[in-house]
This record gives C-alpha cells, structure tokens and sequence, in this order.
C-alpha cells in the first residue's frame, strides 16, 4: 500500500517542490488547499509537469498519482485523511499556520494507527513546524495533549528552492530552478526513525542551515527585492543585472555573512561561496521572478525574527555593522500600498498613524532598549517624511 502524505497548499512550492518529492519517494500526496479553481484543477487534471530550470537547460518531469480535497468545504475528509495518513506537510506561508491547525489537531486526535504521524512545515520561518504544534496543542482537547507525541512527531525544517509565481496560462504546470535544499531535524523521530525521503538531508542541528538560508537567501533576496521596487524594476533579474543595487545586495550579505560565521562556526570562505551561489541563483533571467513576489508581506518580512530584524538585532547585540541590513530595512518600508498584498497596505497605515518610536516597536518587536531600536527609529522616520 502506497504511504500517504497531506499536503496544505497547492500553490507554487507545494506542487513544485513538495509534492515533486514527496511523489519520487513513493508516496500517494493527498493536496488540501482553500482555493477551488487550484482544487478543481489537480482534481481534473491527473498529472502535472515540474519543468526544472538550470545552465545545462531544461528537465521535466510529471508528477500523478495525487488526490485533491478543498478543507473549506470538507474538512470532515480531510480529518479523516490524516487520522490515516503517514505525514503531513505543509506550505502555506507562515501567518496561515493557525487556520490549518485545528484540522490537523482533529485529524490527529482520530488516529489509531500505532505508527506516529510525521509533521514537517516546509516554510520560510524559523521553527515552523514548531509554531504549527503549538497551535494543534492550543486545539487538542486538555486531556489530550499529554499523550499528542505518541500520535505525531513535529520536526522543523529549512527549505530552498526559488520558485516564481507561473504564468497565467501555465495551468498546474510548474517552472523552477533545479538547485534545491530539504534539510529536516531527524531528533524528533527518536526510535520511530524519520521518514523515507531521498531528497531530504536530515541533521541533529536545523539552526545553522535556517540561520544561513534565511538570512543569506531570503535577505538577499528581499533587499533586492525592495531596492528594486523602489527603483521602478520589475524584475528580480533587472534588479541584479543593476550595478549600484548589486553592490548594495553584496554589501547586506557581508554583514550577515559576519553573523553567520561568529554564530555557526562556519568558515568565512565558505560562507562566501555560499553567498555567491545565491546571488547568482537570484540572478537567473529564466526564473522571470518579480519583485512584488519576492517583497510580498512586508509586515512578516520586517518581524523580530525574520531576514533583516533577525540578523540586525544579532550584529548589533555583538557590535557588529548592521548599516546595510538598516538599509533593506529602510527599503522594506517604502513597499507600501501594493496592489495585492494586504501587509503593504496595513504598513503605510502603521506609518502614518503612528509615531516613529510606537511604528518601530509595533513592527519589529524590538524593546526600546535594544541596541538595534533607535537606528530602527531613524530609519521609521526617514520613510515616513517620504510618505
Ligand atoms: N516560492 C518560493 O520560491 C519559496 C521557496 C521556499 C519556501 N517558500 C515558502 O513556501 C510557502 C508557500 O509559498 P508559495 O510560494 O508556494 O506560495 P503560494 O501562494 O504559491 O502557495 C500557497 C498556497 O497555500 C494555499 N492556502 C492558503 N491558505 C490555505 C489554507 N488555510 N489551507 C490550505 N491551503 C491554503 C493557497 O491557496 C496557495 O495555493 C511560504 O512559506 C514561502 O515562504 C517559498
Ligand atoms: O516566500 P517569502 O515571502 O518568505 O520570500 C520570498 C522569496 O524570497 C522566497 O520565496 C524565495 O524564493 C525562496 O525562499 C527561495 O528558497
């Protein structure tokens, strides 16, 4: 019998990267999604193709054996999927992780295999998969939660692959860059041992390969992202092929590159391969990725923990230069009233109604008297003069 995997999110890293890896490693992915036209489309169509993108060219490749269920509508099915199924993951985005857990919360409290479920959230956050169990515990009965480890085990995991929003007409096919990364805690699957999928590397220490993603990746990423924006470029590409900008997004990846060696023990040459790689990984013209995508969600974006807060607040705790990531930051902040994206309209709103220091503290959490927060101040100030 084929193992079975529940997949929340049929969106662009669910179908290309997930299910693309949880379908070579054998298992039947049972996608859950709130969106009827994505449901009604995997739910006609039986097969989908995963186009993988690099400097030697294309390769495609088909996914199939994949069922369909829209929670919104049968979250009834869905619980009853998971009281069966081998894992759960899930890509969502991390503010959505509070609405799939009282569904999974129910699916596992129904189980009655012997066997635990395996929970890994695939996300751009640190500790996902953590933030996801304490929401299923806040929905498991109170009786229930002592003994919620023996029905589910929760890893968290770090996960690279740049995969940009698809053309309209692209249907549930899907283009991406063939370069990847799975890193997944095996701690958490103690005796039971961690699931049986070959694309995952399993470690017994997640924070140095989030740490180095998120903050390398993601930060470049965003940097480029919101200097581009503000530059009038829509392409990630464009933004890049940009001399100044360029040299800005350098710049940002010194500085977290200085944490990410202090931190982790890795060596600075290699921190700095690392660092070349993803810029030209998001250099790609044939991702055809834009800078709305990449800026989206500017309040999650500008969070205590996350891509410029996250390394910041760090550097400057050590006495480290953090100017540049003040820079993004600065950026980050002009991405205001995007058509599509809530956060960006909710940020202008932050910053014209409130004072520099209540918009700071509002935005990134940081206590006033962390070393970080009047620099943070003055950049507040500075985008809302421009407002
Ligand atoms: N795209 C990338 O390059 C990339 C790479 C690595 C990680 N990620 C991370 O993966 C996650 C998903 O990103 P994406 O690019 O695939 O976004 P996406 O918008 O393409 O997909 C998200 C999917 O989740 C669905 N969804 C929303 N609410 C839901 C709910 N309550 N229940 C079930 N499904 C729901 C949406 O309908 C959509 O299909 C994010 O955390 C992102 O940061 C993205
Ligand atoms: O998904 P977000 O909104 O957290 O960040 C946007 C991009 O930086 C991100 O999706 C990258 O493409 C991805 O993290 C690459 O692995």
């Amino acid at each position: 019998m084929a193992k079975i995997a529940i997949q929340f999110g049929g969106g662009n890293i669910g179908r290309g990267f997930v299910a693309e890896f949880l379908h070579e490693a054998g298992y039947e992915v049972v996608f859950i999604d709130v969106v009827d036209s994505v449901i009604d489309a995997l739910q006609s169509n039986s097969s989908y193709q995963v186009t993988e993108v690099s400097e030697k060219g294309e390769e495609t490749k088909t996914v199939t054996g994949y069922r369909a269920i829209n929670s919104k509508k049968e979250d009834a099915a869905v619980i009853d999927e998971i009281a069966k199924a081998d894992l759960v993951t899930c890509a969502v985005g991390p503010n959505i992780l509070k609405f799939i857990a009282p569904v999974i919360a129910k699916g596992i409290d129904k189980r009655t295999v012997s066997k635990p479920l395996a929970v890994i959230a695939c996300e751009n956050a640190i500790g996902a998969t953590d933030t996801l169990h304490a929401f299923i515990k806040n929905n498991t009965d109170s009786d229930r939660v002592e003994s919620l480890s023996s029905r589910a085990q929760f890893a968290n995991s770090a996960i690279d692959r740049i995969v940009p929003n698809q053309p309209p007409n692209a249907g549930l096919n899907v283009k991406i860059e063939k370069f990847y990364e799975w890193v997944v805690e095996q701690t958490p699957f103690g005796e039971v041992g961690h699931p049986d999928i070959p694309a995952i590397h399993w470690v017994d220490n997640l924070a140095p390969y989030i740490e180095r993603k998120l903050f390398t990746v993601n930060t470049g990423h965003a940097t480029a992202a919101y200097y581009g924006y503000n530059a009038g470029i829509d392409m990630i590409y464009e933004v890049l092929a940009n001399e100044r900008i360029r040299a800005i997004v350098k710049g940002v990846l010194k500085q977290t590159a200085a944490l990410i060696v202090a931190k982790h023990g890795i060596s600075e040459e290699e921190q700095m391969v690392y660092v070349n790689t993803i810029i030209n990984r998001i250099s790609n013209p044939q991702l055809e990725d834009t800078v709305v995508r990449v800026g989206r969600a500017p309040l999650r974006k500008l969070s205590r923990n996350e891509r410029f807060i996250g390394p910041a607040s760090q550097l400057a705790e050590r006495g480290l230069p953090c100017d540049a990531l003040l820079g993004s930051v600065e950026m980050a902040l002009l991405f205001q009233n995007v058509r599509g994206d809530d956060e960006s309209v909710e940020l202008a709103k932050i910053l014209q109604e409130l004072s520099a220091e209540d918009a700071t503290s509002k935005l990134t959490g940081l206590e006033p008297t962390h070393p970080l927060y009047p620099h943070v101040v003055e950049r507040v100030k500075k985008a809302q003069a421009s407002g």
